[in-house]
């Protein structure tokens, strides 16, 4: 299944390449995507009383017409729902010609909870908020209690944000075609699709060179080749150096968290840099991570030259202010003459809060040429407004836009969390995570990830890959262990989700 993923307008253009290259003109497209649509229908729903199909206006509605054709031939009742006439010349006209069953309004719909219900109203065309007449219907399907099978999207789902326009379709199960698109894995998107599968209904993959999409599900293929393995000549300090600041004696816990989980990413070395107060407790606790006090940003940077580190990670509980922005301008000024990642989580981005050009400025600094550094910001919904207000309050922008424009204004690779994460980049490129689980949210499990991040770019991995392989990593061995994880459980789980990856090296997801 291709990583690629297609805004609807993108997708439209899928189509349209595919017919002029052949070999499959649009009726036969709509064919192969109706009768994939009917033959998912006879084999999960086989007892199914009657199937009722829910047609609009364009070529959703004929992908509806084609499988009610279908179904009807396979002997099942099939009853058609439709208000208006396809656009005379489309494709769906073509279908509707070739179904001849009767055509019911939609004040006939009465679904029993027993039948079936086929949504083929909207899909990629979806342009505006649903009303009248369309809007009882759906309100009718979705409390029918009959399993519902959606054609391409729930209709009402926006394929490009994941938003709803209005009300939207419940589906049970989403039969997409050739890519998914940002709707199908964006929430409240992904909860309306209910299962989705996607089907090949020969649109060849060369069209994607001409449509060029910068987003993708981040799935191993999108990242496996960057993962650094050591081989027989490495040595610690050429497996990276991680640096992770701690806060004061009553905030040490989270720099640790971080830290362990940075060496588990394969960090040779990792150390905790400490404010004087809190280097006794942080001594108590810590075995294979180092430890140096470090009071002032001068200091810091002298040990990160001195001790060749490769990566940097400052915010999880380091205390919100001033002396924080100063270690981060600091830190920014470092990678911007050197190999070095420095990653921004929490406290760090919240510092910045009355005046995120601050950072803007200094991360522009670092740049992206080869040989320099780069950074990644792993804001939560509440982090991100504090830098970007504007975004976050934007209506109707999807959170993949978001952080991509996030990644353009800031010049950092950006990380918003939460159970759709998405990575972006400042060049444009954009990923969105699909293996979360919900027993991810508890405290310090952002801290686990951000480390997994820094430990990752320490060893030299690109920074849009490490924070995308880092997002994997960290809800891949959140979902292996489920119910109870705390956050000190995650990086002992790395090492079996890493093997894995390593095991599967060369195969395909
Ligand atoms: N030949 C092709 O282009 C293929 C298209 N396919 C199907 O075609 C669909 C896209 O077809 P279309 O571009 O015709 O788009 P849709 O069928 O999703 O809807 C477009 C129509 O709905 C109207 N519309 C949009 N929003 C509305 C709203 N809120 N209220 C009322 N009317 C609204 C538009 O004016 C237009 O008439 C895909 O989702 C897929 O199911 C597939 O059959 C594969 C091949
Ligand atoms: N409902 C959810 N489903 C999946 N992942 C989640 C969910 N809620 C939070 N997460 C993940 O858990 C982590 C929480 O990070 P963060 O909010 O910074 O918490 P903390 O500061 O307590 O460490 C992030 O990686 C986020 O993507
Ligand atoms: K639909």
């Amino acid at each position: 299944m291709g990583i690629e993923l297609l805004s609807p307008a993108q997708m439209a253009e899928a189509d349209r390449l595919a017919i002029t290259r052949g070999p499959f003109d649009g009726p036969a497209l709509m064919q192969n995507a109706g009768s994939a649509v009917a033959r998912e229908i006879l084999s999960r729903y086989p007892q199914a009383q009657t199937v009722h199909v829910l047609a609009g206006p364009g070529n959703n509605g004929g992908d509806g017409f084609v499988a009610a054709r279908l179904l009807a031939e396979a002997g099942v009742d099939v009853r058609v729902h439709c208000e208006g006439h396809p656009r005379p010349g489309s494709d769906a006209e073509g279908a509707l010609a070739e179904m001849r069953l009767p055509l019911l309004g939609f004040d006939a719909f009465a679904p029993q909870a027993s039948d079936v219900i086929v949504d083929a109203l909207f899909g990629a065309g979806l342009v505006r908020e649903i009303g009248a007449p369309h809007a009882p219907v759906i309100e009718r399907a979705n409390a029918s209690g009959a399993p519902i099978v959606a054609v391409d999207l729930p209709s009402g789902l926006s394929g490009e944000t994941g938003l709803v326009l209005g009300i939207a379709i419940r589906a049970d199960l989403t039969v997409t075609f050739f890519r998914l698109k940002p709707g199908h894995l964006l929430y409240p998107g992904r909860d309306l699709c209910g299962e989705t599968i996607l089907v090949d209904i020969g649109i060849p993959a060369d069209v994607l060179a001409d449509i060029g999409s910068r987003t993708f599900r981040s799935v191993p293929e999108l990242w496996r080749t960057h993962i650094p393995w050591p081989d027989s000549g490495s040595h610690k300090y050429a497996r990276g150096h991680v640096g992770v600041f701690s806060g004061g004696p009553s905030a040490t816990g989270a720099a640790r968290l971080a830290a362990i989980s940075a060496a588990r990413a394969g960090a040779g070395a990792v150390t905790v840099l400490s404010p004087r107060q809190a280097v006794q407790v942080n001594a108590m606790h810590l075995t294979s991570v180092m430890l140096k006090r470090t009071d002032t940003p001068e200091e810091a940077v002298m040990f990160a030259a001195d001790r060749k580190m490769t990566s940097a990670l400052i915010g999880p509980g380091f205390g919100v202010g001033e002396r924080c922005t100063e270690f981060v301008l600091a830190l920014a000024r470092l990678a911007a003459g050197r190999p070095f990642g420095l990653v921004l989580d929490a406290d760090a981005i919240t510092s910045f809060e009355n005046a995120p050009h601050r950072l803007f400025e200094a991360l522009a600094a670092i740049g992206s040429e080869t040989g320099r550094g780069c950074a990644v910001l792993t804001p939560h919904e509440g982090e991100f407004r504090r830098l970007f207000p504007d975004l976050a309050d934007a209506a109707g922008l999807s959170k993949l836009e978001r952080a991509r424009r996030a990644a353009e204004r800031s010049h950092a690779v950006v990380v918003l969390k939460g159970p759709d994460t998405v990575i972006a980049a400042a060049d444009g490129r954009a990923a969105i995570n699909t293996n979360a689980t919900p027993f991810l949210a508890t405290a310090g499990s952002g801290d686990v990830l951000a480390g997994i991040v820094a430990g990752l770019l320490a060893q030299g991995m690109p920074a849009f890959e490490a924070a995308a392989a880092g997002v994997w990593l960290h809800a891949e061995a959140g979902a292996r262990f489920g119910p109870g994880l705390i956050a000190e459980d995650l990086p002992g789980l790395l090492p079996a989700v890493l093997a894995g990856l390593r095991d599967s090296q060369g195969s395909s997801s």
